[in-house]
């Protein structure tokens, strides 16, 4: 998985034209990222689609691992959509390692709008390739 190439991926990349764009930063044990959708990310009217605010939360796991110097897949993820996650406010987005067995992560994240409450939550399993 070159560096160059990745810089096309759809959450993070920097040459995607029509990427999320994210950034990140490590804080204590956690993998943040912000990010505020617009319109073209709705699906129904102020609403941000799901496959969205799964991206979001796919992104958050796996990168994590990718940022520690791995190349590392989603091998599972699942959503809970506790509530419309709006558009037009700044999201956090966090993700955290709970568990390790051997090339297996398990990893989880969530959502939160600016006053703190959780929009989604995911439970990911990442998983190391072998070079
Ligand atoms: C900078 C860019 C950052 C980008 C971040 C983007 C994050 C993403 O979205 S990645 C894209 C989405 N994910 C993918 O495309 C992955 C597609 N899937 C695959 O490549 C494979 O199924 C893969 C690699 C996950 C697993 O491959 P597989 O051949 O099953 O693994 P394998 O080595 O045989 O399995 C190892 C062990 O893990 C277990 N395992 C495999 N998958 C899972 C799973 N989902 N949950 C739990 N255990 C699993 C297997 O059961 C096996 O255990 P055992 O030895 O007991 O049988």
């Amino acid at each position: 998985m070159s560096e160059e190439r990745n810089e096309w991926c759809f959450a993070c990349g920097r040459h995607n034209p029509i990427g999320l764009k994210l950034n990140f930063r490590e804080m204590e044990d956690r993998y943040v990222s912000t990010f505020t959708a617009g319109p073209e990310h709705q699906g129904y009217d102020g609403i941000v689609h799901g496959g969205i605010v799964s991206t979001l939360l796919d992104e958050i796991t796996a990168r994590y691992i990718y940022a520690k110097g791995y190349n590392a897949v989603t091998a599972r993820l699942e959503v809970r959509f506790r509530q419309p996650t709006p558009v037009g406010q700044e999201l956090t987005v966090a993700g955290r390692v709970v568990g390790q067995r051997g090339k297996l992560y398990e990893m989880q994240a969530d959502i939160r709008l600016p006053d703190g409450t959780v929009t989604a939550e995911g439970k990911a399993t990442v998983m190391i390739l072998e070079d």
